[in-house]
């Protein structure tokens, strides 16, 4: 197994965040050691689950660029079709849009579209979705999101087939950026915590997605610190 050559990120996912207090929220776990935050996108069609759009975005992007400027806003399309909220969040100021493989016809133009609205991007793959997906579309891709829950719920456990995946997409990578000044993030979601971080990130994962585990505990900068260390010592 290898590690990634880039270097570990904590982005937090505000799917288990107070809502009442997203702002809040949000400054607290960068202040904590969040890197990325990672704003979840469901549309009760392609999952049974419904959340927010760009204007929370928008929202979100206009304080955070004030009060702690350089964090980028993650956004995951749990919905379809995805053209037209790529646009959406495009606008609203999202860094990268991620989306599901199955959800748009035309997975090419779509990681196209986004990346010429100024976005990183990248597919998701659900536990049972093959990295197949990728072979065509490697030229466009900046980040892989890697599901190791099935969609739609903060709070689930972590599938641990998913490690054999995140192996594969690192050999994937491996090949595409060495020499190259590319980067492309393998980015793990969902049931990710303390005690599994170290694994995720030996399996080759550098972006690690963290909800519940961040945002259900008392003390964030203790748990992003228990998860950075964790990541040190892996
Ligand atoms: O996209 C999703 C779920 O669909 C994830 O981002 C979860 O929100 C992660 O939550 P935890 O498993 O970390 O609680």
């Amino acid at each position: 197994m290898a590690r990634s050559p880039f270097t570990p990120l904590i982005a937090p996912s505000i799917l288990s965040a107070d809502m009442t207090r997203l702002g809040d929220e949000c400054e607290a776990v960068i202040d904590a050691g969040a890197q990325w935050i990672h704003f979840d996108v469901m549309d009760n069609h392609y999952v049974p689950n419904l959340t927010f759009g760009p204007p929370v975005c928008a929202a979100l992007a206009k304080r955070l660029s004030a009060s702690r400027p350089g964090i980028p806003i993650d956004v995951h399309l749990m919905c379809e079709p995805v053209d037209d909220l790529i646009r959406g969040f495009a606008e609203a100021g999202a860094a990268s849009i991620t989306f599901h493989a199955e959800a748009t016809r035309h997975v090419d133009r779509s990681l196209a579209l986004a990346r010429d609205l100024g976005c990183k991007t990248g597919l998701v793959f659900n536990p049972a979705t093959s990295l197949e997906w990728l072979k065509y579309v490697l030229d466009k891709i900046d980040i892989i999101q890697i599901m190791s829950v099935n969609p739609g719920f903060g709070g689930q456990s972590f599938i641990t087939e998913s490690l054999a995946k995140i192996a594969e997409a690192r050999e994937i990578v491996d090949m595409v950026v060495q020499g190259t000044d590319r980067e492309i993030r393998i980015e793990v979601d969902g049931g990710v915590k303390i005690d599994n971080i170290a694994d995720i990130y030996a399996a080759g994962a550098d972006t690690f997605v963290a909800g519940s585990a961040i945002f259900k505990t008392d003390d964030y900068g203790e748990t992003i610190g228990a998860m950075k260390q964790a990541l040190n010592a892996g």
